[in-house]
């Protein structure tokens, strides 16, 4: 179960944006759909600890992350969470391996024996083997993803982050990733809340989608809903 509230605004010099939604789910993959800037990528980054919540509240399986009444707010390396960002945010000065075990290293740069053995089960498990020592410029778009999928599901997460894991991707690697990343979910049995504005990444993917648009949550929908490519359309 994923229950959350959050309230909080984000501003520059000329603007503000105000986003304002609370939703409890139970459902294993969540999509969160909307126009470009209908506030997303802001929702995951709240739930992950990397931005100031004015009021609300970020509770997982009956875990409290989060509740600005109670004066709970764990810092992201404590909340078990995987986070794959938009455009990947890969380290372009360390290699596929080391960018994978980056969130696992002790303040001196150590990686136990261990993480050591789960980063290597990583990368053979995402097929990463034989560029393990490469850069991410020297990674082909796919490979890029599995890096990126690998480096968030090291920390072994609790719930899975993953915004517009896709978008980089021409289409038939998107749709054999896509069919990957719902047999490693079910795998792993972990929630997954996906960002994305593609149709045929909530259609493929998603359990219930979670419609946003101007920082709030405008509707829900089934996959079971026999209007939901319709519904997914008119949203945009
Ligand atoms: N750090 C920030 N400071 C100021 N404004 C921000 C900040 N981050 C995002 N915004 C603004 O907040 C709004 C919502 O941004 P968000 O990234 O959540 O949109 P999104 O729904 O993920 O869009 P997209 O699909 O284009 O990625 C946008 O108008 C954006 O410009």
């Amino acid at each position: 179960m994923i229950d959350v509230r959050l309230q909080l605004s984000v501003r520059d010099a000329r603007r503000r944006f105000d986003l304002d939604l609370a939703f409890a789910t139970d459902a294993p993959f969540v999509a969160l759909y909307g126009p470009s800037g209908a506030g997303k990528s802001l929702t995951l980054q709240a739930l992950a600890g990397l931005l100031p919540v004015r009021a609300g509240h970020v509770r997982l399986n009956g875990r409290t992350l989060l509740d600005t009444a109670a004066g709970i707010n764990l810092p992201p390396e404590q909340r078990g969470v995987g986070y794959l960002f938009q455009h990947y945010a890969l380290f372009p000065h360390l290699s596929a391996r080391d960018n994978i075990a980056f969130g696992l290293r002790s303040p001196w740069g150590r990686l136990s024996p261990a993480d050591a053995a789960r980063v290597d089960a990583l990368i053979d498990n995402f097929g990463l083997r034989a560029m393990a020592h490469s850069k991410p410029a020297h990674l082909s778009g796919g490979q890029q993803q599995r890096v990126a999928l690998a480096r968030a599901l090291a920390c072994q997460p609790q719930v899975l982050l993953l915004d517009e894991p896709f978008a980089a991707l021409h289409t038939t690697l998107r749709r054999q990733l896509r069919s990957e990343l719902r047999a490693l979910r079910e795998q792993l049995g972990i929630p997954a809340l996906l960002v994305s504005h593609d149709p045929e990444d909530v259609l493929a993917l998603a359990d219930e989608v979670l419609v946003l648009d101007g920082g709030g949550l405008q509707h829900r929908l089934l996959a079971t809903d026999p209007d939901l490519r319709r519904a997914l359309d008119h949203a945009l």
